[in-house]
């Protein structure tokens, strides 16, 4: 009994010290983050960065290794490679919260099980006593259960405890690290985003914030749900090589290995299951999101009854696949519990009995102790066994849930490092110009399929191709591909035989827009014009053209132009143009963002980085005021107000405030991409004044070039053979750019 005591005793100060170091720990940890997040609004985050704290470019080599697996087949089916890989992401180092998490956890494992031992041998010398009429023992034997029963719970609710921070301390390491790399510098959203790569992971939305939660989830309870039953089946197999000697838990041992291997040959590929089902939930959601972004459409068209059966169709795909894992389960849930509730307990039983039919010499009091210690033993034992067998399934599912992180992580980290503006050695970007200039560029459609065809490149040769984003798998050594007839179907065929195609919008543009030097950019629908401020912005890779007039987004071959070489060179297309930040580039669709009215007018600064830069909401005001916007503030109650902004400003407002925020960051050269379409004709001559009239150089993309080519020197007319507008179809799209002034193409 003192042993039993002592051993509580033990428990118990363990138990009381991770008590008090966790209720310290959480208080200095609440005050540090609230006293972080008064200083500044992004401070109240804490600096769990994994992207920070693992190299970047030492996960792009991880996650390099191979192309990943949506775009190489044969990288699926090794979750444990990628799980490891996930891992270094969340835990990254030995000293880090997870890993010490990981550590207690373990600990409390450990405990738990030692305290199983201690109440089985109590239990069996509680109804030893009880059989032999010893009331003060039996008595006695009580106390002690009560007394262990006190750190036993405690040791249960902490383990639950520890697996729940273990999973929310993974979710915010890799969201974290997944969102530096979704809204990293090269727009990885918009990437993503774009054909071609779309079909390969659509639904970004639904693998971080439901994915990943799952994922996290399911990995911190496999600590609990194989780590404990691994360790419990040790313990109680050496407590009973005691009890039922070796043949008994040799023999267990067999048993436990028979089931595992038929529950193997019975099972469907639930990880695979699971991975399918993530897919059809992500395409729900995605149904109902989008539904949700153009609800005023929907409604003026009263379209919910075709809306409706896109989601209920969507809904049957997934509640079919959710019946058909049900079913196929069928077979494995019957032999599970067959197997493991039935034969188990019957086998307990008779390994239980052996040792007393063969020593008839015990008597009856150690005969119902050496019983029900065994019993309950054995008892343990089965359960650990089939806690084992039941977590097999969810390591199954695991998989699945791994595979689906995999696949988005290995995504970001592909175009992080592949994607760069204009990687390729034959596009070259200059950004220290003072003014914007393109040197035979070719604006061409992001490749559907392009994405596959270059990672492709990658995986064959191991490392990274020079050709950029969403080429072609060519590389600078390869031949110009095209047609011949300069024909605007920009087909290549990858090695795989996968078809990336690209539409050819303007070719071998030669455009430079000095400063104050106001150019329009017009054309028919769909010529290009958005296309043309993608692709200096960045968001679009430009194309090269070669003297043949073929076309490729890789590197092509062309005869160097001195008559001396007869070799070829590959750098022919140039985009220079000031700093990044000195032109901005204002959309057709005005974007709103959640915030205050200042917000709007700041966006994407700040407050603080406002008030950093010394401008003050009387600024803001002077700002609205040219816009003809003074009157918000006042209408909606303030520069604080938070509200739908969306919903609340009229379309001529929204484009009024976009270029309210064109004045407030004051660039020095501003795309304006029909931002002044709803607006009335007085006000929109008054507003292209005053963006003038601050020193800005504008190149407006508008279809009414009449109404605004007084506020423009020069014109580029895209969608235009040599004579006349052509049809868009098939005719190679040509520009003409006219001087207005002189009047000269
Ligand atoms: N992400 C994309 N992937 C593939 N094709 C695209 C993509 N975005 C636009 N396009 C295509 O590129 C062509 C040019 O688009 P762009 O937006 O530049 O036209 P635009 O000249 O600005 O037309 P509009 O006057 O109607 O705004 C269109 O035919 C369009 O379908």
């Amino acid at each position: 009994m003192p042993t039993v005591l002592s051993k509580g005793t033990a428990i118990g100060a363990v138990s009381i010290f991770t008590l008090w170091y966790n209720y310290t720990i959480h208080k200095r940890v609440s005050k540090k983050l609230h006293d972080a997040s008064k200083l500044h609004p992004s401070a109240s985050r804490p600096n769990l960065s994994a992207w920070r704290s693992v190299a970047p470019d030492e996960q792009d080599r991880i996650f390099d290794r191979d192309a990943p697996p949506f775009l190489n087949p044969s990288n699926r089916g090794k979750p444990l490679r990628q799980l490891l890989a996930i891992m270094r992401i969340l835990v990254p180092s030995w000293r880090s919260k997870e890993m010490f998490l990981i550590v207690l956890h373990t600990t409390f494992l450990i405990i738990r099980t030692w305290l199983s031992v201690i109440i089985a041998e109590l239990d069996g010398k509680i109804v030893k006593h009880l059989v032999r009429g010893q009331g003060k023992k039996f008595l006695a034997g009580l106390v002690s259960w009560f007394a262990i029963s006190v750190p036993a719970t405690y040791t249960n609710s902490m383990i639950k405890y520890l697996e729940n921070k273990l999973s929310i301390a993974f979710r915010t390491r890799l969201t974290r690290y997944v969102h530096d790399l979704y809204l990293s510098d090269n727009m990885t959203f918009h990437k993503l985003l774009l054909p071609g790569t779309s079909s390969c992971l659509s639904n970004p939305d639904q693998y971080i914030a439901t994915d990943i939660a799952r994922f996290c989830s399911a990995l911190s309870s496999v600590f609990s749900s194989v780590g404990k039953p691994v360790l419990d089946m040790l313990t109680f197999h050496i407590q009973l090589i005691r009890g039922i000697g070796g043949y008994g838990t040799a023999s267990m041992f067999l048993i436990y290995l028979a089931t595992i291997k038929l529950l193997r040959k019975c099972s469907p590929p639930l990880g695979k299951l699971a991975e399918s089902e993530a897919n059809l939930e992500g395409e729900l959601r995605s149904s109902h999101s989008r539904l949700i972004t153009n609800s005023e459409e929907v409604a003026f068209y009263n379209g919910h009854t075709r809306e409706s059966e896109s989601l209920t169709r969507s809904l049957d795909k997934l509640i079919t696949h959710a019946s058909y894992v049900a079913k196929v389960k069928i077979p494995r849930v019957f032999l599970e519990d067959f197997a493991i509730k039935y034969t188990w307990s019957a086998v307990g039983y008779i390994l239980c009995a052996i040792p007393f039919v063969m020593d008839p010499s015990i008597n009856a009091g150690q005969r119902m102790q050496r019983f029900t210690t065994n019993k309950r033993l054995m008892t343990n034992l089965g359960d650990a066994g089939g806690r084992l067998m039941y977590s097999l399934k969810e390591m199954m599912e695991l998989g699945g849930k791994t595979a689906r992180v995999y696949d988005l992580v290995s995504m970001l980290h592909y175009l992080r490092k592949y994607d760069g503006r204009c990687p390729s050695s034959s596009v070259r970007v200059y950004e220290d110009y003072d003014g914007i200039r393109l040197t035979n560029v070719n604006v061409c459609t992001p490749e559907s399929g392009g994405v596959k065809v270059a990672a492709n490149s990658i995986s064959s040769s191991g490392h990274s191709s020079s050709s950029n984003e969403f080429a072609a798998g060519s590389d600078s050594e390869c031949d110009t591909v095209g047609n011949e007839d300069g024909s605007n179907s920009g087909d290549d065929s990858s090695s795989d035989g996968t078809t990336a195609t690209s539409t050819m919008l303007v070719e071998g543009l030669n455009w430079h827009v000095k400063p104050n030097e106001h150019w329009l950019i017009t054309g028919p629908n769909g010529a290009g014009k958005t296309a043309v401020m993608r692709v200096v912005s960045g968001l679009w890779s430009p194309a090269v053209v070669s003297a043949t007039k073929r076309y490729s987004n890789g590197a092509v071959r062309q005869p160097l132009l001195s008559s001396s070489s007869s070799s070829s060179t590959s750098i022919m297309c140039t985009i220079e143009k000031p700093e990044a930040s000195d032109i901005m580039y204002i959309p057709q669709r005005a974007y709103l963002p959640i915030g205050t009215l200042r917000d709007q007018v700041i966006y994407p600064h700040t407050h603080a980085e406002m008030r950093d830069n010394g401008v003050t909401d009387n600024d803001l005001m002077k700002i609205l005021t040219k816009v003809h916007l003074s009157y918000l503030p006042r209408r909606e109650g303030g520069w604080d107000v938070c509200k739908e902004w969306k919903d609340v400003f009229s379309g001529g407002e929204k484009q009024r405030m976009s270029l309210a925020r064109v004045l407030y960051h004051q660039p020095r050269f501003a795309f304006l991409d029909e931002c002044t379409s709803a607006v009335s004709a007085d006000v929109e001559d008054d507003l292209y004044s005053q963006i003038k009239k601050a020193g800005i150089t504008l190149i407006t993309i508008s279809h009414r070039p009449f109404a605004l080519q007084k506020h423009h020197q020069k014109l580029l007319t895209l969608g235009c053979g040599d004579n006349e507008p052509t049809g868009l179809s098939g005719a190679l799209r040509r520009y003409i750019a006219i001087d207005q002034k002189e009047g000269k193409k």
